[in-house]
C-alpha cells in the first residue's frame, strides 16, 4: 500500500489518485475565468466518492482535470498523480502526451460524462461500439465481447438483445447502462460518472444506484460520482466532496457529512433538501447569488452568502481545519457552526436512531 507524505493524506489508505493545486482557467475577455481554483485532494482504491454542490461549482472542470480531458482552450495546472495497482509507476496525469492519454483515460480511468445519453453514435449498433472501442486499444474483439456479454448480464441486460440493437431502440435505461458496460469493456481501475441519472426517472436513478453497488464489488472499482442530487449520493457514497466557488469546502465519509457537517455552505446544501428519501425536484435553492469564476473576491468565497460571516472572513481565506478521521472543512468557525445553523432534518434523524 502506497502511504503520502503529504499532510493531508490519510497514511492508511491506498491512494488511486492524489490531486493537489489543481487549477483550471480560461482566458475570457473579462479577463482570467479561474474554474477550478487550488484544489486538493485524494481519492482512495476502491472506494465510492461523491462530489456534490450546485451547478456551475466546478465538479465537472475538477473531474475532466483528473483526465487532463479540460475542453481547450482550458488550462489545466498543478499536479495530478494516478497510482496504478499492484504498486506499479505513478503516472503524472498532466504531463502525458496524447497517445498516453488515449491509453489511460479507457484502460486505466474510464468515463460516463453529463449527458451519455447522446454519446452513441446513432447509426451503429451497439456491439459496433464495443468493437470498435476494443480494436482502437489493440484488444482482442473476441474476448472483449465476451467481457461485454457478462458486463451487460451483470447490469441485467439480455447481452444478445443490447449488442443486435441500435442505441434508438434502447430505452432511457437500458441506454445507460449499456454505456457503463461500454465504460467498463478495457477493465479500468477508475470510473468517473458525471451526472449519469440526471435524464432518468427516479425509480430507473435508484435501480442504477444498486446496480453501480454491485459493480463495483464485482469489478473492484474506484468510483467518482459527481451530481447535485444529495439524496442519491448518501445511499452510493462512502465520501463527500463538497465544492462551492470552484473550490472544495468540505470533505469527508458521507455520515460525518450528514450528521457532522462543518461547513455552512454543506448545512444550507443539507436545509435545501428537505428529506433525503425525497426526490431531487423539491431541492430548494439557496439564497444569494452564485460566484463568479472571472471575479477573486477577498477571504471566504462563501462569505456574501453565510450567515456567520464576519469581519476575519474577509481578511483571510480559511485554511482546511481537520475534524479528525479524515474529515475536513474550510471555515474558521467550523466548531460552532452546528449550534448556528441547525438541520431539523437530520436531528429528528438522529433522535429516532437513538430512541429505537
Ligand atoms: N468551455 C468552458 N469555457 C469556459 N468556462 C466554462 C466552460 N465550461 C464550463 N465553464 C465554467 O466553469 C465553471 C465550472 O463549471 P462546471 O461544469 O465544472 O460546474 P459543475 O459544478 O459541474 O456544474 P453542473 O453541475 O451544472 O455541471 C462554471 O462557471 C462554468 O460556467
Amino acid at each position: 500500500m502506497r502511504t503520502s507524505n503529504q499532510n493531508d493524506s490519510d497514511p492508511d489508505q491506498d491512494v488511486v489518485f492524489e490531486v493537489r493545486d489543481l487549477e483550471v482557467t480560461f482566458g475570457t475577455n473579462r479577463g482570467e475565468s479561474r474554474v477550478v481554483r487550488n484544489v486538493d485532494f485524494d481519492i482512495y482504491r476502491n472506494e465510492t466518492l461523491g462530489m456534490v454542490g450546485e451547478s456551475g461549482s466546478g465538479k465537472s472542470m475538477t473531474s475532466s482535470a483528473l483526465m487532463n480531458a479540460v475542453v481547450s482552450p482550458g488550462e489545466t495546472s498543478g499536479e495530478v498523480t494516478y497510482y496504478p495497482p499492484d504498486g506499479g509507476e505513478p503516472i503524472s496525469v498532466l504531463d502525458l502526451d496524447e497517445e498516453e492519454l488515449r491509453k489511460f483515460r479507457w484502460g486505466e480511468v474510464a468515463m460516463v460524462f453529463q449527458g451519455a445519453m447522446s454519446s452513441f453514435n446513432p447509426v451503429k449498433k451497439v456491439r459496433g461500439h464495443f468493437r470498435e472501442t476494443l480494436e482502437d486499444h489493440n484488444r482482442d474483439v473476441e474476448a472483449g465481447l465476451e467481457r461485454a456479454h457478462q458486463i451487460l448480464g451483470d447490469l441485467y441486460l439480455d447481452p444478445d438483445r443490447v449488442l443486435d440493437s441500435y442505441p434508438y431502440e434502447l430505452s432511457g435505461g437500458m441506454k445507460q447502462r449499456a454505456l457503463v458496460a461500454l465504460a467498463l469493456i478495457l477493465e479500468p481501475e477508475v470510473l468517473v460518472m458525471d451526472e449519469p441519472t440526471a435524464a432518468l426517472d427516479l425509480l430507473m436513478q435508484r435501480s442504477i444506484v444498486s446496480l453501480l453497488k454491485e459493480l463495483k464489488e464485482e469489478y473492484e472499482l474506484t468510483i467518482i460520482f459527481i451530481t447535485h442530487d444529495l439524496p442519491l449520493l448518501t445511499k452510493l457514497a462512502d465520501r463527500l466532496v463538497v465544492m462551492y466557488a470552484f473550490d472544495i469546502v468540505e470533505v469527508g465519509s458521507t455520515e460525518e457529512i450528514l450528521y457532522d457537517a462543518a461547513h455552512p455552505y454543506t448545512r444550507s446544501l443539507l436545509n435545501a433538501t428537505p428529506d433525503l428519501n425525497a426526490p431531487i425536484e423539491e431541492m430548494q435553492s439557496i439564497s444569494g447569488s452564485k460566484p463568479d469564476p472571472v471575479t477573486n473576491i477577498p477571504g471566504c468565497s462563501y462569505r456574501p452568502r453565510c450567515p456567520m460571516a464576519d469581519e476575519s472572513c474577509a481578511e483571510a481565506e480559511p485554511p482546511m481545519a481537520d475534524r479528525g478521521d479524515g474529515h475536513r472543512t474550510a471555515c474558521f468557525y467550523h466548531d460552532d457552526v452546528s449550534d448556528e445553523i441547525p438541520i431539523p432534518a437530520m436531528e429528528a434523524a438522529e433522535k429516532g436512531g437513538e430512541s429505537e
